[in-house]
């Protein structure tokens, strides 16, 4: 049986589904798991009393464990009735229901552009033509968006037809569409603390919870219970893509420790925002919770209750466009030996995101989570920065009611070259925000899944294991990637996601693909075999290899 009960392993038209077989004495199937042998190589860096620096290569034998069940999914958005929540659930219905519909440009069809797990594809190999690639969601069984069941709050009581209206993200046509559907999904009410975003969204926040923290606490972790229970779902995730807060003082005794946070609560510590409480909430109810946003959600109480229960945490801020393109932009220049010495980014945006960033406290939020991204790249070349100063970097947003959600941003990268030359790079984006932001949720959710799914067992550890409650596979769509205690921060966008294709690479017993082609680099000896219909060179002294194919 192929992966989710299929009955086949490659693409075929009836399916439209691919799924990846691999055979090695390493890899073992059974209707319930996929269970993967698998030799993690790496290598161990440290200098001798000498002051060499000495590397040795270590490997670690791992046994990768993954259930084969898809679980029937749903998601809980906090800010459901946002530009970006909006957008994801109709961009979810939409495709479900295969609509298509007119524009100025011709008919055009529901598709989940800009999400890695539906729209992009890994090297899996070569065969006897060449390079064989295949979408990265045939690596592993993953949950399908179409089958995503969303539910969520916001302070905002308008029913998620209204809503998309307000939006203005998506064609007039499609939402004709999709009102109907739309129109029977609306938020639940939501704990609002005004202090915490902008005060121009007080406008909006008429569907709020009142009570004590603690009341509001309980009465978010039975609206988690109360839609597993109606919906009939298997698991549960808990996304927030609500108002950019402003950070939260971390205090002692107050958000310092899991016990101090959940005692805090119960005191109605001020200091407690809303979307701490709605992780403290996922974590007690046992559900993942990730942060689109780029304020200190996961402060350092919450993540040890995270740790305390064995529940994935995942974050912050959605890397949708600008900052994704600069955490690609800094490592070309950086790894091509040119340094950087200045990186302006500007943008003006006139959705209510650009709003609630308006005033000073909350863009403080995204100015950080804009800012740092460079910082492993920069910390990354002695050669060029040995004092670890980076460029200068100036993060600029302005609110432009005008362009709605049509942000448009302008960058500009002066790095220094040979013999005191200057290279000035100037970037214009044109976009719509939340779609770039909308595939993104998809993704963080999709992987989140499969975290769930995925355990492993260590060279002779008797048991097998999760990966830490800071899941930091999910790096690759976070500005600001929250990590484990200990874990570098990587910002490198395809480190980032070399990362998530060799660990789903792992649990199916294949090694990273190291781009090396040696195969290609020198001359075989080779002998003249008839193969199939033609002939073919082969080495005379191999098992019958020809540029890495078995022939
Ligand atoms: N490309 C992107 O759109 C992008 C990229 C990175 C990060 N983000 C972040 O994603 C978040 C959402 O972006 P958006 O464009 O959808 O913004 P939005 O303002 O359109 O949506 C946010 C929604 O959250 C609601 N809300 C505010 N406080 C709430 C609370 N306490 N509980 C429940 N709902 C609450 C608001 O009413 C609003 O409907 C923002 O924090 C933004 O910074 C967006
Ligand atoms: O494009 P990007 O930098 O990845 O991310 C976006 C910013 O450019 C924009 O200013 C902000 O309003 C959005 O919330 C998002 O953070």
């Amino acid at each position: 049986m192929g992966p989710q009960g299929s009955d086949t392993w490659v693409n075929t038209e009836k399916m439209g589904r691919w799924g990846v077989k691999v055979e090695s004495p390493g890899v073992r199937y059974t209707e319930e798991v996929i269970e993967a042998d698998y030799e993690y190589a790496n290598t161990r860096v440290w200098t001798d009393d000498t002051g060499t620096l000495i590397a040795s290569p270590t490997v670690a034998k791992y046994t990768f464990r993954t259930q084969r069940k898809v679980p029937r999914l749903g998601v809980m958005l906090v800010g459901l009735g946002g530009n970006n929540g909006t957008t994801v659930t109709a961009a979810i219905l939409a495709n479900r229901l295969g609509l298509s519909w007119h524009t100025k440009d011709g008919l055009k069809s529901a598709n989940y552009l800009g999400s890695i797990t539906q729209a992009s594809t890994v090297l899996l190999g070569r065969d006897s033509h060449g390079e064989v690639f295949v979408p990265l969601k045939s690596l592993l069984p993953m949950v399908e968006p179409n089958d995503i069941v969303i539910d969520g709050w916001d302070i905002s009581s308008l029913n998620m037809a209204e809503a998309m209206e307000r939006a203005k993200v998506l064609d007039y046509n499609l939402q004709v569409q999709l009102r109907r559907h739309m129109r029977t999904i609306r938020p639940r009410p939501s704990a609002y603390f005004p202090e915490f975003i902008a005060a121009n969204q007080a406008e909006r926040a008429d569907n709020v919870l009142a009570g004590t923290k603690a009341e509001i606490l309980a009465r978010l972790q039975a609206d988690i219970r109360d839609f597993r229970a109606a919906s009939g779902v298997e698991q549960v995730i808990v996304l927030w893509t609500a108002n950019t807060e402003r950070y939260s003082d971390v205090v002692q005794g107050v958000n310092d420790t899991a016990d101090n946070l959940l005692n805090a609560i119960n005191k109605n510590e001020a200091e407690i925002s809303p979307s701490t409480l709605f992780a403290v909430a996922s974590i007690l109810e046992g559900v993942p919770y990730i942060n689109g946003s780029p304020q200190n959600t996961f402060v350092p109480g919450c993540i040890e209750l995270a740790e305390q229960r064995k529940i994935f945490i995942g974050g912050d801020d959605f890397k949708s466009g600008q900052t994704k393109l600069k955490s690609v932009l800094v490592d070309f220049l950086v790894s091509a030996g040119i340094k950087p010495k200045s990186i302006v980014s500007y943008n003006h945006l006139g959705n209510n995101d650009g709003k609630n960033l308006s005033a000073p406290q909350t863009f403080r939020s995204k100015e950080i989570s804009k800012s740092n991204v460079v910082d492993d790249v920069v910390e990354s070349n002695k050669v060029l920065y040995p004092d670890s100063k980076g460029p200068d970097h100036c993060v600029v947003i302005k609110y432009v009611p005008h362009v709605g959600d049509t942000k448009r941003a302008m960058d500009e990268y002066s790095s220094e070259i040979m013999m005191a030359g200057m290279n000035t790079i100037v970037v214009h984006n044109t976009c719509e925000d939340s779609l770039l932001a909308a595939p993104l949720i998809i993704d963080l959710v999709v992987l989140a899944e499969l975290c769930q799914r995925i355990h492993f067992r260590v060279d002779n550890q008797p048991d097998f294991q999760a990966f830490n409650s800071a899941l930091s596979i999910l790096s690759y769509l976070c500005k600001a990637p929250v990590v484990p205690a200990g874990t570098p921060v990587v910002n490198s966008l395809f480190r980032q996601r070399s990362c998530i294709e060799n660990v789903l690479r792992a649990c199916i017993g294949l090694q990273p693909i190291n781009h090396m082609l040696l195969e290609y680099k020198h001359q075989y000896i080779t002998k003249r075999v008839d193969a199939g219909q033609d002939e073919m060179e082969i080495p005379v002294e191999t098992n019958g290899e020809v540029n890495g194919c078995v022939v």
